[in-house]
């Protein structure tokens, strides 16, 4: 499973290139040190002397699989690589705890938030002492006991392992592509009632949203509006409609509300009926894709510059030429 990745060719890895000396970030394979995963890493800044102090974030791919215990294992080495590397937050995709086989199996597998899932993270946050955006467990919720259906919860841990937000997915994927096979999310999963506000993060404000809400600009435009400077959307996406949205849908999000925008991915092959894309990314507010995965298990970095943030949007102050008289004010405040 592992192993292809590095074979790839050191030029596919490389996302390379940027303005004004921020953030340049390139795919380094090791292949030698490390053969089971590939490290994207951030070059050294060229025209940019002190970059090394803006907060590095690293963004984890993973192929989860109906092991639990073997997913756990997965994504803790990426974790412990990223704080080696200097992370102060890593991104864990959606479904880093399983993906499972058929719907029964992802309920008898999915945990309450204070279950032994969570508490592994939490020591895991704990040790590493960076921040862990658990991009979606699968989560009994209070009403498991009546519904017998599960919420796919976004959780955000800080660096004590404390749990400083939960946001469940509020659209689900039920939808019939051909040649992919169908996915109906609703079986398992009942969407959440409400969107969260962003949160003050070492990295920036992050608003959290989980992969399909990706289509559906007036999340993102809401939360923008809430003040994020980071919309993360880890995910699980399929490898048809992959290759033709993926980085189209995420570049469009950070383009148009002129956040960060970060997606860690599932990739590979889950089991027999399941695959997924792959290229896990981090696109700047500018709308350049500064960091990215291939399709195998690994990680990339990218450092977040919020004056480059705020630079882009004083240049361009789409969010002041809005029209809602036409069309209504999309993305409503959040409370
Ligand atoms: O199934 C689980 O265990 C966790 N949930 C998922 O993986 C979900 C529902 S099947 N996947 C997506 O939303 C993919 C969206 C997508 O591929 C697109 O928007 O094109």
């Amino acid at each position: 499973m592992l192993g292809f990745l590095t074979k790839q060719p050191l030029s596919l890895l490389c996302s390379g290139l940027r303005i004004r000396g921020l953030s340049v970030l390139c795919a380094q394979s090791r292949k030698s040190e490390n053969p089971a995963y590939a490290i994207h890493r951030p070059r050294a800044m060229a025209s940019s002397s002190s970059s090394w102090e803006l907060p590095l974030v690293a963004v984890c791919q993973v192929t989860s699989t109906p092991d639990k215990q073997q997913n756990f294992k997965m994504c803790a080495e990426l974790v412990r690589e990223a704080a080696r590397l200097g992370a102060c937050l890593a991104f864990l995709p959606e479904a880093f705890d399983f993906i499972a086989r058929d719907p029964a199996e992802t309920l008898r597998l999915s945990e309450p938030l204070g279950g032994n899932l969570l508490e592994d993270y939490t020591q895991l946050a704990r040790e590493c002492g960076l921040w862990l955006s658990l991009g979606g467990f699968h989560e009994r919720g209070q009403d498991w006991e009546q519904t017998q259906k599960i919420y796919n919860c976004h959780v955000l841990l800080n660096s004590k392992g404390s749990v400083v937000a939960t946001y469940r997915k509020t659209h689900l994927c039920d939808v019939e592509i051909p040649g992919q096979g169908p996915m109906r999310e609703s079986n398992s999963t009942i969407p959440g009632p409400s969107l969260e506000s962003p949160v003050s993060t070492p990295a920036g404000k992050i608003g959290l949203a989980i992969c399909y809400d990706m289509r559906f600009p007036e999340l993102s435009l809401a939360l923008a509006q809430a003040g994020a400077e980071i919309l993360t959307y880890p995910s699980a996406f399929g490898s048809i409609t992959g290759p033709a949205h993926w980085e189209v849908l995420l570049r469009a999000r950070a383009i148009e509300t002129q956040c960060y925008v970060v997606a860690a991915a599932q990739c590979g092959r889950h089991h027999e009926k399941r695959a997924s894309y792959g290229h896990s990314m981090v696109v700047d507010p500018w709308g350049t894709v500064v960091a990215r995965c291939s399709e195998g298990p690994g990680l990339c970095l990218a450092r977040i510059n919020l004056n480059y943030l705020r630079q882009v949007r004083q240049h361009m102050p789409v969010s002041q030429h809005r029209r809602p008289d036409l069309y209504g004010n999309l993305g409503n405040p959040l409370p």
